[in-house]
């Protein structure tokens, strides 16, 4: 599903974010840039939840800027609370198959797989308060699997994995967007996590997101609001 953000204007208190620019189908895309700058803003305006000022977006040219999250064809992992405290780990991914939580044998089964596939089998009875905070985000990000929409936004979603775990997630994550043609927009901090899984990046820096641009190209002569993010490590690497 290819994304547009005609002249899209989102506003956050004082905060203003600008973003001119197309996404095309089936890209993995990373979100780059300093802290505050408005990647969590614009993830929010693209699955529905953030109202925007002006501007329109389009999936595949049709415009969705007012329709709900509900209706949209994206699944966003948020940073974090992602999951319902009062359900078991196993029915908060049901909830991804099921929002009546009326499942079959066979959907129980295909629950207790994408547990598995986040390397959490065998903990479906228990509680979000009982998993660690890298557990949970493997739990919702199970859901959201599950959910199998053509657009998966994943805001910061490893930050709390080890490099071992991380690379095996953002494997997984790669398999299933590549398995179902969806278009991946993933925030990141981490410029390493960028050039795995990311084919293109947007930065998002100084007020503005910027078009699309192949990661391995940025990082290797990044525009000057990129090298300040960077720092020196990489911006005369
Ligand atoms: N609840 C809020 N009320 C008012 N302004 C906010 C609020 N949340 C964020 N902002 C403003 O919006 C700007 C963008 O925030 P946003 O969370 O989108 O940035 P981000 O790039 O995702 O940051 P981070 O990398 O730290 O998660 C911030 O600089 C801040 O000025």
């Amino acid at each position: 599903m290819s994304i547009t953000l005609d002249k899209l204007v989102l506003n956050q208190g004082s905060f203003q974010l600008d973003a001119d620019l197309v996404i095309e189908e089936g890209h993995k895309i990373a979100l780059l840039g300093p802290s505050g700058g408005g990647k969590s803003t614009l993830l929010s305006a693209i699955a529905g939840f953030k109202e925007i000022t002006s501007g329109r977006i389009l999936f595949n040219g049709d415009d969705i800027s007012t329709d709900p999250p509900a209706k949209r064809p994206v699944s966003l992992l948020f940073q974090d609370h992602n999951l319902f405290p009062h359900l078991s780990v196993e029915k908060n991914i049901g909830l991804g198959l099921r929002t009546n939580l009326r499942l079959n044998d066979a959907e129980k089964e295909i629950i207790q797989d994408a547990l598995r596939r986040v390397g959490l089998g065998g903990h479906g009875s228990k509680m979000p308060s009982e998993m660690s905070g890298g557990q949970q985000q493997r739990v919702a990000l199970a859901r959201a699997l599950l959910r199998d929409r053509p657009v998966l936004c994943l805001d910061e979603p490893f930050a709390a994995l080890g490099p071992a775990l991380k690379h095996e997630m953002l494997d997984l994550v790669a398999e299933i967007v590549e398995a179902a043609n969806a278009t991946l927009l993933m925030v990141t901090h981490q410029p390493d996590d960028a050039e795995y899984i990311a084919d293109q990046t947007i930065l998002v820096a100084q007020g503005r997101a910027y078009a699309p641009v192949d990661t391995t190209t940025l990082f290797h002569s990044p525009p000057p609001a990129l090298a300040s993010y960077l720092g020196t490590r990489r911006a005369h690497g």
